[in-house]
C-alpha cells in the first residue's frame, strides 16, 4: 500500500481577505453535519449530527486500482466508484484538508468518430424518372410561386395584427414565444428571408409530384447562389490570418473553424443545427411528421398525460446543481428562433381565451397549436382546448443548397460561455465598460461594496416587467428591480439560473482586476480576452470534469476520450469535426434537464437551515427575490443542499401545468407537450431510428422494447402509438432506463456524448489542446484544472462553506468545508499569467507547448508565457521563467523547461520576485 501523497505540491496560499460578514452569516463549524431541513426525507433529524473525522491514512483499491489521496474535484470521475468503496474519506497530506482516495483519471479510450453526417441520396435511393428532368428553370420556376405564396402568407399576419389576433402582453404565451424565444432583427430577417428558399422547394414538390423521401435529394442538386434567390442568405467573409493567429475566440465563434473560402462556417450564430439522422418531416420538407399509416400521431398533452407524473424521486447522490447547471451551459449551447411574423412579432397559434384560430388565420403555417383533449383532467378547469405552439424558425442551410428545412441557434454553438459574454460583437460590447477588462456590473454600494454583492446590470431596453407584483409580495415592487442583461436573455428565467451564472460574472470581474495587478502594462482588451479565455476554459474544465461524468458516466466518457486529463496536453482537434449543436441534442436530448427540474426553490442560509422556498410558477422571468441581498447566497446553498431529481416520466407539475403561468390565471404551458411538439416541429424521425443509431436493436414491436422500459411505459407506448416506429424521442428518452454510472439511459447518452465530442475535438480552443494559437501554457492550464464550482462560489458570493464537490450532495465524503480550506477546494492561481514587459509580441508555440519568440517584431498579442527569451527588454537572449527566474537553455538552443535543472521552480529568491506568489496578491 503507498502512502497518501502530499498533494499539491504547492506552497501553502495566503489566506483570502476577510469578506465582509453578512447579517445571516452563521458558519458551521467544519466537519458538523448541517442541520438543513430536507423536507424531502423522511427520517430528517434536526439535531446536528457529527461526522467521523476520516482515520484512514492509507486508500484501499478501487475496482482493483491503486488510488491515493486528493482534493474531491481530482475525483470527480471516480465519484460512483469512491462512494461504493469503503474507507474513500481521507485527509490530504499537509493534514488539513478534507480529501478523497480515487484512482488516476483513466486514460481515454481510442478516437471515435462521431455520427455520420446523414445523406439522403447515399442510400441508394432511385430517383422517378420525372424528376430527373428538373433543371434549374424549373427551379426558379418555382421560386416565383414561392415569392407570392410569401407574399400571402405576409397578408395573413397583417390580416391577423387588423383583427387584434395577437399574443397579448404578460399572457403566458407571450412569455414563451416573446421572452422565452427572444429574437433579434437581425435573426428574424435571415429566417424569413429563408423561407423563400422553403417556399420554393414546397412549390417545386407540389408541382412535380416529388415523392417525400426523393426531395432532400433532387432539390440539393441546386445552389442558392445559382438561383433567383442567390441574395436570400447571408455571404460569411473568409477568415483572414491575424484572425486566424489569434490566440482569443471571436465573440460569434467566426475563424475557430478555418472553414474553406466561400463556405458557410461551423459553430456561428444564426447558422443551422446539423442532424445525427436525416429529418422526417411529412412532406419531405417542413410538414411536421406523421404517424406511419399515415395517421396523425398522438397529440403531446395526450403523452403528457399519460406518461408523465409528478412524483418527487429524489436523487440519493446528486444535488440540484445538476440540473442547473446544465441549464446554463444549455443557454451558452443554443438558442433555437421561434418563427416571427414578418415585422417581428410573436405569432398568436390560439385565441387568448385559449381556443383554435380558423384556419385562415394559421394559414402562415407557422403554427402547430397543441391540442388539449377536451376532458384534460387540469385544462378542462379553464376551458383551454388550445396550447400557443409557433414553429421554430428555417435557417439558411450550411451547405448553401436547396432542401428542407433546418432549424435556426442563435447562439454561439460553441462553449464559449456565450450565455456570459453575447453571441456577437454588438452584445457583446453592450455588456463590457471598456475599463481594465471588466465586464458592467450592478454595484450594491450601499450594502459595503464588495465583488461578491455585484449582479448582473438591468436590461433597460425591455418592455418585460421581472418585478413580483403586490398580489404576490404584498408590497410595491422596488425601483431597482429589473430583468437582468446578459449574452442570453434566458438567465431571468429563474431565481436559480440567475445564482449560477452570477458567479461566473463575478469570476470574471475578479480574474480581470488580477490580471491587472499582475500585469499594469495590459490594456483593457487585453485584459478583457484575457479573462474570457480563463473563464471559458474554467467552464469547459467543470463540464468535463464535474457535469459529465454524472450525465453520461466515466465509462462512456473514457470510451469516446471525453475524459479530462490530469496533466499535460490533449492533441484532438480535428478541424474535419463540426462542433455544431445537434438538431436532436437541442429539440431533445439535452431536455433530459426538464425532468430535473424541483418545483421549488429553496433558501438555504450559511446554517444550512432552510428558511423558505419559492414556487416556480409565480418565479418564471422574476428576477426580484435574486436583489435581497444574501438571497443570492442561499439560492446557491440551495442548489447544493437540496438532492437533485432523476432523469424519469416525473416531472413537476409547476412545468407540466403552470410553466409562465400569468398571474391570476391558475393554469401556464405545458412544457412536455411543448418538448414532443418541438420534436415534431423539427422534423426527428421517431425513436426507433435512434435506437439504431445508438447500438441497440431495431424494436419490431413494442415488447422489443422491455429492454430499457419498465413494463408499465411499454404498455403505455402500446396503447398510444399505433406503431413503434412512431414514438417520439423525448418522451422515450426520458422514460428509459438510467445507464449504470450514468444520469440518463442510453440513447440519451449516446446523442448528448456525441454532441460533447464534437463540442471539444471541433472547438480549436477547446482548454487543454496544444500547439493552437489559443493554447495555454502547462503552468497555466494546471492552474487551469484546479477550478471547481464550489471554489467560484467560495470565491464570488458571500457563502462562507460548501462541500467541495458541488454537483453531489453533502456527504460524509462531501462534508460542507470552509471556504478558506484551499486544501480541500483548490484555488486557481493566477502567477503563471504574469507576463514581463518585454515589448515582446507574438510567441510561436513550440511543440511542447512552450511559448518562445525568436524574435519581437511581430504585430499581434504578447500572450503569457513561462519561459520568455528576454534581455533587459530586447528580445532574443536571456531565458526566464514566468517569475522572471533565470531558466535554462536546452542543448539545442531553445528556452525550454525540459532543461530547467529540478528544483528550481521551488527557488525563492531573496526578493521575492522569482519566489512563488499567491494567486491574491
Ligand atoms: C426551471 C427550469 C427550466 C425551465 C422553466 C425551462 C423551460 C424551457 C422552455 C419553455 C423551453 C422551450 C420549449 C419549446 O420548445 O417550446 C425549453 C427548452 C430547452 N430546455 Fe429548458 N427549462 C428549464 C430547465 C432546463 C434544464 C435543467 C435543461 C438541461 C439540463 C434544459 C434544457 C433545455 C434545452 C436544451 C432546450 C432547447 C432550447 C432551445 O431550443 O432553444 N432546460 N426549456
Ligand atoms: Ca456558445
Amino acid at each position: 500500500q503507498k502512502r497518501p501523497s502530499h498533494y499539491p505540491d504547492h506552497p501553502p496560499l495566503k489566506q483570502y481577505p476577510e469578506r465582509p460578514i453578512t447579517p445571516d452569516y452563521y458558519p458551521p463549524a467544519t466537519g458538523v453535519k448541517p442541520n438543513y431541513h430536507n423536507p424531502y426525507a423522511s427520517s430528517y433529524k434536526p439535531v446536528p449530527v457529527e461526522y467521523p473525522t476520516p482515520q484512514k491514512k492509507y486508500c484501499p483499491n478501487i475496482g482493483g486500482l491503486e488510488s491515493r489521496c486528493r482534493p474531491a474535484k481530482d475525483c470527480a470521475v471516480w465519484y460512483d466508484a469512491v462512494r461504493a468503496t469503503p474507507g474513500t474519506a481521507c485527509i490530504l497530506g499537509n493534514g488539513k484538508g478534507h480529501g478523497l482516495c480515487c484512482p488516476d483519471i483513466p486514460i481515454n479510450g481510442r478516437y471515435q468518430a462521431p455520427f455520420k453526417k446523414p445523406n439522403p441520396c447515399d442510400e441508394g435511393i432511385a430517383l422517378d424518372p420525372h424528376v430527373e428532368h428538373i433543371d434549374l428553370v424549373a427551379v426558379n420556376e418555382a421560386a416565383l410561386a414561392g415569392q407570392s405564396q410569401m407574399e400571402s402568407m405576409i397578408a395573413t399576419e397583417k390580416r391577423l395584427t387588423q383583427k387584434n389576433i395577437v399574443v397579448r402582453k404578460g399572457s403566458g404565451s407571450f412569455t414563451h414565444s416573446w421572452v422565452f424565444f427572444h429574437s433579434t432583427a437581425d435573426s428574424v430577417k435571415i429566417s424569413n428571408s429563408s423561407l423563400y428558399g422553403v417556399f420554393a422547394v414546397m412549390q417545386l414538390s407540389r408541382r412535380y409530384r416529388i415523392k417525400p423521401e426523393q426531395i432532400e435529394c433532387v432539390a440539393n442538386r441546386f445552389r442558392l447562389r445559382d438561383t433567383i434567390l442567390f441574395d436570400t442568405c447571408p455571404i460569411h467573409p473568409n477568415c483572414d490570418e491575424r484572425t486566424l493567429a489569434s490566440p482569443f475566440r471571436t465573440m460569434n465563434g467566426s475563424c475557430n473553424n478555418a472553414h474553406p473560402p466561400g463556405h458557410t462556417p461551423w459553430g456561428l450564430p444564426k447558422t443551422q443545427y446539423q442532424r445525427a439522422l436525416a429529418p422526417a418531416y411529412a412532406d419531405g420538407v417542413w410538414m411536421p411528421r406523421l404517424a406511419k399509416d399515415g395517421s396523425q400521431l398522438p397529440p403531446p398533452r395526450l403523452l403528457s398525460l399519460s406518461v408523465i407524473r409528478d412524483i418527487d424521486v429524489p436523487s440519493d447522490s446528486d444535488s440540484t446543481f445538476v440540473m442547473q447547471y446544465g441549464q446554463f451551459i444549455d443557454h451558452d449551447m443554443l438558442e433555437t428562433m421561434e418563427s416571427k411574423s414578418a415585422d417581428g412579432l410573436p405569432v398568436p397559434c390560439c385565441t387568448d381565451e385559449g381556443n383554435f384560430l380558423s384556419e385562415e388565420d394559421l394559414s402562415h403555417g407557422k403554427c402547430i397549436p397543441i391540442e388539449i383533449p377536451k376532458d384534460d383532467p387540469f385544462y378542462s378547469k379553464f376551458r383551454q382546448r388550445c396550447m400557443q405552439f409557433a414553429r421554430s424558425a428555417p435557417s439558411c442551410r450550411t451547405d448553401g443548397r436547396l432542401g428542407h428545412v433546418e432549424q435556426m441557434n442563435q447562439n454561439t454553438h460553441f462553449l464559449d460561455l456565450s450565455g456570459l459574454y453575447g453571441s456577437d460583437d454588438k452584445v457583446a460590447a453592450e455588456l463590457r465598460t471598456f475599463e481594465k477588462g471588466t465586464l458592467k456590473v450592478l454595484r450594491r454600494p450601499r450594502h459595503g461594496y464588495h465583488h461578491g454583492m455585484d449582479l448582473h446590470p438591468p436590461d433597460n431596453d425591455t418592455d418585460v416587467d421581472c418585478a413580483l407584483s403586490r398580489a404576490v409580495t404584498g408590497i410595491d415592487p422596488p425601483e431597482e428591480v429589473k430583468c437582468f442583461r446578459a449574452g442570453d436573455n434566458r438567465i431571468n428565467v429563474t431565481p436559480y439560473m440567475v445564482a449560477s451564472q452570477t458567479v461566473f460574472l463575478r469570476e470574471h470581474n475578479g480574474v480581470a482586476d488580477l490580471l491587472a495587478t499582475l500585469n499594469p502594462h495590459w490594456d483593457d482588451e487585453r485584459l478583457y480576452q484575457e479573462a474570457r479565455r480563463i473563464l471559458i476554459a474554467q467552464m469547459q474544465h467543470i463540464t468535463y470534469n464535474e457535469f459529465l461524468p454524472i450525465v453520461i458516466g466515466r465509462a462512456k466518457m473514457q470510451q469516446l476520450g471525453l475524459l479530462p486529463l490530469q496533466h499535460g496536453f490533449s492533441r484532438d482537434y480535428d478541424e474535419n469535426v463540426n462542433p455544431s449543436i445537434l438538431n436532436e441534442f437541442a429539440a431533445a436530448a439535452f431536455r433530459f434537464g426538464h425532468s430535473l427540474v424541483p418545483g421549488r426553490q429553496d433558501l438555504i442560509n450559511q446554517r444550512r437551515v432552510k428558511e423558505r422556498d419559492i414556487l416556480l410558477r409565480q418565479h418564471f422571468f422574476k428576477t426580484q427575490e435574486t436583489y435581497t441581498p444574501g438571497n443570492l447566497d442561499k439560492f446557491l446553498i440551495g442548489l447544493a443542499t437540496v438532492p437533485g431529481q432523476r432523469v424519469d416520466n416525473f416531472f413537476t407539475e409547476e412545468l407540466t401545468n403552470h410553466l409562465f403561468e400569468e398571474e391570476g390565471k391558475g393554469f401556464g404551458m405545458d412544457l412536455v407537450s411543448l418538448n414532443i411538439q418541438r420534436g415534431r416541429d423539427h422534423g426527428l424521425p421517431g425513436y426507433n431510428a435512434y435506437r439504431v443509431l445508438c447500438g441497440l436493436p431495431r424494436a419490431e414491436e413494442f415488447h422489443d422494447l422491455l429492454d430499457v422500459f419498465p413494463p408499465r411505459i411499454v404498455e403505455k407506448f402500446e396503447f398510444l402509438y399505433s406503431s413503434v416506429d412512431d414514438i417520439d424521442l423525448f418522451i422515450a428518452g426520458v422514460s428509459e432506463r438510467p445507464v449504470p454510472g450514468a444520469l440518463v439511459g442510453p440513447t440519451f447518452q449516446c446523442i448528448i456524448a456525441d454532441q460533447f465530442l464534437r463540442l471539444k475535438r471541433g472547438d480549436r480552443f477547446f482548454y487543454d489542446l496544444i500547439g493552437q494559437t489559443g493554447s495555454f501554457t502547462e503552468e497555466q492550464l494546471n492552474e487551469i484544472r484546479k477550478t471547481s464550482y464550489s471554489r467560484l462560489v467560495c470565491d464570488n458570493s458571500h457563502v462562507k462553506s460548501i462541500q467541495p464537490l458541488f454537483f453531489k450532495a453533502e456527504s460524509e465524503l462531501n462534508p460542507v468545508m470552509d471556504c478558506e480550506s484551499f486544501e480541500s477546494i483548490p484555488r486557481m492561481n493566477l502567477y503563471p499569467w504574469k507576463e514581463a514587459d518585454t515589448g515582446a509580441s507574438v510567441w510561436n508555440t513550440a511543440e511542447d507547448g512552450v511559448k518562445w519568440s525568436p524574435n519581437c517584431d511581430f504585430e499581434g498579442y504578447n500572450i503569457g508565457s513561462p519561459l520568455r527569451v528576454i534581455d533587459g527588454g530586447q528580445c532574443g537572449r536571456k531565458c526566464i521563467d514566468t517569475r522572471g527566474c533565470n531558466a535554462f537553455w536546452s542543448k539545442d538552443g531553445w528556452c525550454s523547461l525540459k532543461d530547467i535543472p529540478k528544483g528550481l521552480r521551488e527557488t525563492k529568491s531573496e526578493n521575492s520576485i522569482c519566489g512563488f506568489l499567491p494567486w491574491q496578491l
